[in-house]
Protein backbone atom coordinates (compact mmCIF):
# COMPACT_ATOMS: atom_id res chain seq x y z
CA UNK A 1 0.00 0.00 0.00
CA UNK A 2 1.41 3.45 -0.85
CA UNK A 3 1.98 5.48 1.86
CA UNK A 4 -1.40 8.27 1.75
CA UNK A 5 -4.06 5.45 2.40
CA UNK A 6 -1.68 3.53 4.72
CA UNK A 7 -1.65 6.79 6.83
CA UNK A 8 -5.40 7.25 6.19
CA UNK A 9 -6.05 3.82 7.02
CA UNK A 10 -3.95 3.88 10.39
CA UNK A 11 -5.49 7.41 11.59
CA UNK A 12 -9.16 6.33 11.17
CA UNK A 13 -8.93 2.91 12.75
CA UNK A 14 -6.75 4.73 15.85
CA UNK A 15 -9.30 7.62 16.26
CA UNK A 16 -12.02 4.75 16.06
CA UNK A 17 -10.38 2.69 18.54
CA UNK A 18 -10.16 5.70 20.74
CA UNK A 19 -14.23 6.10 20.12
CA UNK A 20 -14.74 2.60 20.96
CA UNK A 21 -12.99 3.09 24.30
CA UNK A 22 -14.25 6.01 25.49
CA UNK A 23 -18.09 4.92 24.41
CA UNK A 24 -17.57 1.87 26.64
CA UNK A 25 -16.31 4.26 29.29
CA UNK A 26 -19.21 6.46 28.97
CA UNK A 27 -21.75 3.27 29.17
CA UNK A 28 -19.87 2.88 32.64
CA UNK A 29 -20.61 6.16 33.69
CA UNK A 30 -23.92 6.70 32.69
CA UNK A 31 -23.30 8.86 30.25
CA UNK A 32 -24.39 8.99 26.68
CA UNK A 33 -21.67 7.66 24.05
CA UNK A 34 -22.40 9.94 21.86
CA UNK A 35 -21.46 12.81 24.01
CA UNK A 36 -17.75 11.70 23.15
CA UNK A 37 -18.52 10.73 19.44
CA UNK A 38 -19.96 14.66 18.95
CA UNK A 39 -16.41 16.27 20.83
CA UNK A 40 -14.20 14.41 18.64
CA UNK A 41 -16.09 14.02 15.06
CA UNK A 42 -12.74 13.33 12.75
CA UNK A 43 -13.99 15.63 10.18
CA UNK A 44 -13.42 18.87 12.51
CA UNK A 45 -10.87 21.06 12.85
CA UNK A 46 -8.83 19.47 16.27
CA UNK A 47 -5.94 19.10 17.77
CA UNK A 48 -5.86 15.39 16.77
CA UNK A 49 -2.01 14.78 15.62
CA UNK A 50 0.23 11.59 15.19
CA UNK A 51 3.81 11.74 16.66
CA UNK A 52 6.61 9.74 15.46
CA UNK A 53 9.41 9.19 17.46
CA UNK A 54 12.65 8.27 17.71
CA UNK A 55 15.47 7.90 20.78
CA UNK A 56 18.30 7.20 20.63
CA UNK A 57 20.20 4.20 22.11
CA UNK A 58 21.32 4.48 25.44
CA UNK A 59 24.32 6.37 26.26
CA UNK A 60 25.33 4.59 29.73
CA UNK A 61 23.88 2.18 32.36
CA UNK A 62 22.69 4.51 34.69
CA UNK A 63 19.26 5.22 34.81
CA UNK A 64 17.21 7.80 33.51
CA UNK A 65 18.54 9.37 30.30
CA UNK A 66 14.93 11.80 29.95
CA UNK A 67 13.91 11.73 26.42
CA UNK A 68 10.08 12.66 27.28
CA UNK A 69 10.13 14.86 30.36
CA UNK A 70 7.47 13.89 32.91
CA UNK A 71 3.85 14.74 31.41
CA UNK A 72 0.03 13.89 31.11
CA UNK A 73 -1.37 13.73 27.68
CA UNK A 74 -3.30 16.91 26.77
CA UNK A 75 -6.18 15.71 24.69
CA UNK A 76 -8.86 12.85 25.68
CA UNK A 77 -7.58 9.28 25.04
CA UNK A 78 -4.07 8.34 23.31
CA UNK A 79 -2.84 5.08 21.03
CA UNK A 80 0.40 4.30 21.48
CA UNK A 81 2.64 1.84 20.00
CA UNK A 82 6.07 0.43 20.81
CA UNK A 83 7.97 -2.03 20.57
CA UNK A 84 10.92 -1.56 23.56
CA UNK A 85 10.77 -0.78 27.00
CA UNK A 86 11.79 2.69 28.07
CA UNK A 87 8.28 3.89 28.98
CA UNK A 88 7.23 4.47 32.61
CA UNK A 89 4.45 5.40 34.20
CA UNK A 90 4.09 7.50 37.69
CA UNK A 91 2.50 5.07 40.31
CA UNK A 92 -0.36 7.22 41.29
CA UNK A 93 -2.39 8.73 38.64
CA UNK A 94 -3.72 12.63 38.22
CA UNK A 95 -7.40 13.17 39.18
CA UNK A 96 -6.62 17.00 38.63
CA UNK A 97 -6.30 18.39 34.81
CA UNK A 98 -3.49 20.58 35.55
CA UNK A 99 -0.07 20.74 34.87
CA UNK A 100 2.69 20.81 37.25
CA UNK A 101 6.32 21.39 35.35
CA UNK A 102 6.91 17.96 34.91
CA UNK A 103 6.32 17.24 38.75
CA UNK A 104 4.34 14.49 39.53
CA UNK A 105 2.12 15.79 42.35
CA UNK A 106 1.56 12.76 44.60
CA UNK A 107 3.90 10.28 45.76
CA UNK A 108 4.84 7.79 44.46
CA UNK A 109 7.60 6.06 42.28
CA UNK A 110 8.06 5.58 38.29
CA UNK A 111 7.04 1.88 36.86
CA UNK A 112 7.79 0.16 33.57
CA UNK A 113 5.15 0.01 31.44
CA UNK A 114 6.42 -3.32 29.78
CA UNK A 115 6.01 -3.82 26.21
CA UNK A 116 4.16 -7.30 25.77
CA UNK A 117 3.45 -8.54 22.38
CA UNK A 118 0.25 -7.67 20.28
CA UNK A 119 -1.10 -6.30 23.62
CA UNK A 120 -3.72 -3.37 24.14
CA UNK A 121 -4.44 -1.74 27.44
CA UNK A 122 -3.40 -4.99 29.48
CA UNK A 123 -0.46 -3.12 31.28
CA UNK A 124 2.05 -5.03 32.85
CA UNK A 125 4.40 -3.17 35.56
CA UNK A 126 7.13 -3.75 37.51
CA UNK A 127 8.49 -1.35 40.09
CA UNK A 128 12.16 -3.21 39.50
CA UNK A 129 14.80 -2.55 36.76
CA UNK A 130 13.02 -4.68 34.08
CA UNK A 131 15.11 -7.41 32.85
CA UNK A 132 16.32 -8.38 29.61
CA UNK A 133 12.98 -8.57 27.08
CA UNK A 134 12.85 -12.16 25.33
CA UNK A 135 12.50 -10.26 22.23
CA UNK A 136 11.34 -12.67 18.95
CA UNK A 137 14.24 -11.07 16.53
CA UNK A 138 16.59 -9.88 19.14
CA UNK A 139 19.73 -10.37 17.41
CA UNK A 140 21.00 -7.04 15.26
CA UNK A 141 20.61 -8.01 12.43
CA UNK A 142 16.84 -8.07 12.79
CA UNK A 143 17.15 -4.53 15.00
CA UNK A 144 15.48 -2.93 11.54
CA UNK A 145 12.57 -5.27 11.91
CA UNK A 146 12.04 -5.22 15.21
CA UNK A 147 11.76 -1.17 14.93
CA UNK A 148 9.06 -1.30 11.93
CA UNK A 149 6.93 -4.09 12.49
CA UNK A 150 3.64 -2.99 13.39
CA UNK A 151 1.99 -6.19 14.14
CA UNK A 152 4.69 -7.04 17.42
CA UNK A 153 3.81 -3.56 18.65
CA UNK A 154 2.87 -3.65 22.05
CA UNK A 155 -0.34 -0.93 22.24
CA UNK A 156 -0.92 1.01 25.57
CA UNK A 157 -3.83 2.84 25.80
CA UNK A 158 -3.54 6.27 28.20
CA UNK A 159 -6.11 8.70 28.90
CA UNK A 160 -5.25 12.59 28.76
CA UNK A 161 -6.12 15.92 30.56
CA UNK A 162 -9.28 16.30 28.38
CA UNK A 163 -10.86 13.01 29.87
CA UNK A 164 -10.39 14.08 33.61
CA UNK A 165 -11.73 17.44 32.98
CA UNK A 166 -15.07 15.86 30.72
CA UNK A 167 -15.52 13.32 33.70
CA UNK A 168 -14.47 15.98 36.92
CA UNK A 169 -11.53 13.40 37.79
CA UNK A 170 -13.73 10.29 37.64
CA UNK A 171 -11.01 9.41 34.60
CA UNK A 172 -7.36 9.91 35.54
CA UNK A 173 -4.66 10.82 33.22
CA UNK A 174 -1.92 8.61 33.63
CA UNK A 175 1.34 10.64 34.48
CA UNK A 176 4.18 9.17 32.39
CA UNK A 177 7.80 9.87 30.56
CA UNK A 178 10.16 7.88 28.31
CA UNK A 179 13.96 7.31 28.83
CA UNK A 180 15.98 4.76 26.73
CA UNK A 181 15.10 0.59 27.00
CA UNK A 182 17.10 -0.83 29.85
CA UNK A 183 19.07 -3.26 29.23
CA UNK A 184 20.15 -4.90 26.20
CA UNK A 185 17.55 -3.54 24.53
CA UNK A 186 19.64 -0.15 25.45
CA UNK A 187 21.42 -0.53 22.01
CA UNK A 188 18.72 0.22 19.82
CA UNK A 189 17.20 3.26 19.13
CA UNK A 190 13.26 3.34 20.36
CA UNK A 191 10.96 4.45 18.23
CA UNK A 192 6.85 4.65 18.77
CA UNK A 193 3.85 5.87 16.91
CA UNK A 194 1.51 7.68 19.15
CA UNK A 195 -2.19 8.71 18.09
CA UNK A 196 -3.72 11.51 19.89
CA UNK A 197 -7.63 12.23 20.05
CA UNK A 198 -7.96 15.64 21.55
CA UNK A 199 -11.62 17.24 21.36
CA UNK A 200 -12.62 19.36 18.72
CA UNK A 201 -11.34 23.11 18.82
CA UNK A 202 -14.61 24.62 19.01
CA UNK A 203 -15.90 21.98 21.82
CA UNK A 204 -16.46 24.40 25.09
CA UNK A 205 -14.74 22.49 27.88
CA UNK A 206 -17.06 21.49 30.56
CA UNK A 207 -17.86 18.47 32.22
CA UNK A 208 -20.18 15.89 31.26
CA UNK A 209 -23.16 14.70 33.61
CA UNK A 210 -24.38 11.61 34.38
CA UNK A 211 -25.16 9.78 36.94
CA UNK A 212 -20.86 8.61 37.37
CA UNK A 213 -19.65 11.76 37.50
CA UNK A 214 -20.00 13.86 40.51
CA UNK A 215 -21.12 17.35 39.43
CA UNK A 216 -18.72 19.66 40.16
CA UNK A 217 -18.87 24.15 40.69
CA UNK A 218 -20.07 25.79 37.03
CA UNK A 219 -17.34 26.41 34.97
CA UNK A 220 -16.64 30.07 35.18
CA UNK A 221 -16.27 30.98 31.09
CA UNK A 222 -16.93 29.11 28.36
CA UNK A 223 -13.17 28.37 27.36
CA UNK A 224 -13.33 26.21 24.22
CA UNK A 225 -10.75 23.07 23.20
CA UNK A 226 -8.41 24.79 20.86
CA UNK A 227 -7.83 27.50 23.54
CA UNK A 228 -7.80 25.09 26.81
CA UNK A 229 -4.79 22.52 25.33
CA UNK A 230 -2.70 26.00 24.69
CA UNK A 231 -3.28 26.72 27.84
CA UNK A 232 -2.31 23.12 28.92
CA UNK A 233 1.09 23.52 26.76
CA UNK A 234 2.17 27.11 28.41
CA UNK A 235 2.09 25.06 31.60
CA UNK A 236 4.67 22.71 30.34
CA UNK A 237 7.02 25.59 29.34
CA UNK A 238 5.44 25.63 25.77
CA UNK A 239 5.71 29.04 23.82
CA UNK A 240 3.85 30.34 20.96
CA UNK A 241 4.73 32.57 18.55
CA UNK A 242 1.14 34.74 17.28
O1 LIG B 1 7.20 6.84 23.22
C1 LIG B 1 6.38 6.46 24.05
O2 LIG B 1 6.29 5.26 24.39
C2 LIG B 1 5.44 7.46 24.70
C3 LIG B 1 5.40 8.80 24.00
C4 LIG B 1 4.54 9.79 24.71
O3 LIG B 1 4.28 9.71 25.88
C5 LIG B 1 3.98 10.93 23.97
O4 LIG B 1 4.32 11.11 22.79
O5 LIG B 1 3.16 11.69 24.56
FE1 LIG C 1 2.57 11.01 26.38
Amino acid sequence: MTSKPLFKEYVEAAHGIGLYILGILANKLGVDPAEFDNRHRIEEQSGDHVRLTRGPPRDKEELPEIQTPSHTDFGTITILMNWLGGLQVWSESARKAELLNHEPDVPGEWLWVKPKKGCASEYQFSSVPMPNIQHPTSNTQHALKIDTDVAWASKVINLGDAAVKFTNGVLCAGRHRVIPAPGSQGKYPRYSVVYFVRPENACIMKQLRGPGIPDGPEEESDINAAEWIKRQAVGLGITFKN
